[in-house]
């Protein structure tokens, strides 16, 4: 039986990043954002219902995520009808890769894990955090957002000191060597509780 590690941590605070680091340790990872980037592709399962909610949202078959970003911030209700068509999807497509993944040790990078309550399916918790100004920052350097958008994507958020709190390991995304070194210890101290267990 595999350890379910959960890894979350708010917009911009380097999960996706810190998934990569877990990789290179031997993890399977599943990553929610890129599940949802297969689900708005041409084909994808939310296509046709984010039609039905919103026409102008989908272009070329696929749905455009600058379109998204205009209506949520014109529509206040907006994301909790999209979040409604595309949770349960995404849910799916991690039971899939739950069925088919090998290692000792998955990790699910969730952004949203304690507020859809999904932390409960895991063996354990990994949060990754920086200051506040810095994942501003960071965000604002990616250059998808506007300050707004990412204040608006913040605010749903449990804040950063909650989720820091709950979880049962932090990881400290300043630098890349510091995070690599945090992830080890991790993955090291998982595979000593699996091997005495
Ligand atoms: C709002 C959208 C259009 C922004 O797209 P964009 O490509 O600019 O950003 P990206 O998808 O990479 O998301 C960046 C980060 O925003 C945060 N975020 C995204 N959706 C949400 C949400 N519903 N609630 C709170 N935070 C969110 C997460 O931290 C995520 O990692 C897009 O995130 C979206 O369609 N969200 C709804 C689906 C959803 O809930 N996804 C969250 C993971 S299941
Ligand atoms: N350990 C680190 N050291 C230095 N920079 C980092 C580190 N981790 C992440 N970053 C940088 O911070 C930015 C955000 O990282 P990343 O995309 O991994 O965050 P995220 O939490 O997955 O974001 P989102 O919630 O928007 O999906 C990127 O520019 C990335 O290069």
């Amino acid at each position: 039986m595999s350890f379910a590690l959960g890894l979350t941590g708010s917009i911009g605070m380097g999960k996706s990043t810190t998934a990569g680091l877990f990789s290179d340790a031997g993890c399977d990872v599943w990553d929610a954002d890129a599940a949802v980037h297969r689900l708005y592709e041409q084909g994808g399962a939310a296509v046709s219902p984010i039609r039905d909610l919103f026409p102008e949202a989908v272009i070329d078959g696929r749905v455009s995520r600058d379109a998204l970003k205009r209506i949520i911030g014109q529509n206040p209700d907006a994301l909790k009808q999209i979040e409604s068509v595309v949770h349960p999807l995404v849910a799916l497509d991690r039971t899939q890769f739950r069925a088919l993944a090998t290692s000792d040790i998955l990790v699910f990078d969730i952004p949203l894990l304690f507020e859809t309550g999904g932390n409960v399916a895991m063996d354990a918790v990994a949060c990754v955090s920086i200051p506040d100004e810095l994942q501003k920052n960071r965000v604002m350097d990616r250059g998808t957002m506007t300050v707004e958008q990412f204040e608006h994507i913040r605010k749903k958020q449990l804040p950063n000191d909650e989720k820091v709190a709950r979880s049962d390991y932090v990881i400290i995304t300043d630098t890349l060597d510091h995070a690599r070194q945090q992830v080890e210890q991790i993955v090291a101290s998982i595979r000593e509780g699996m091997a005495n267990a």
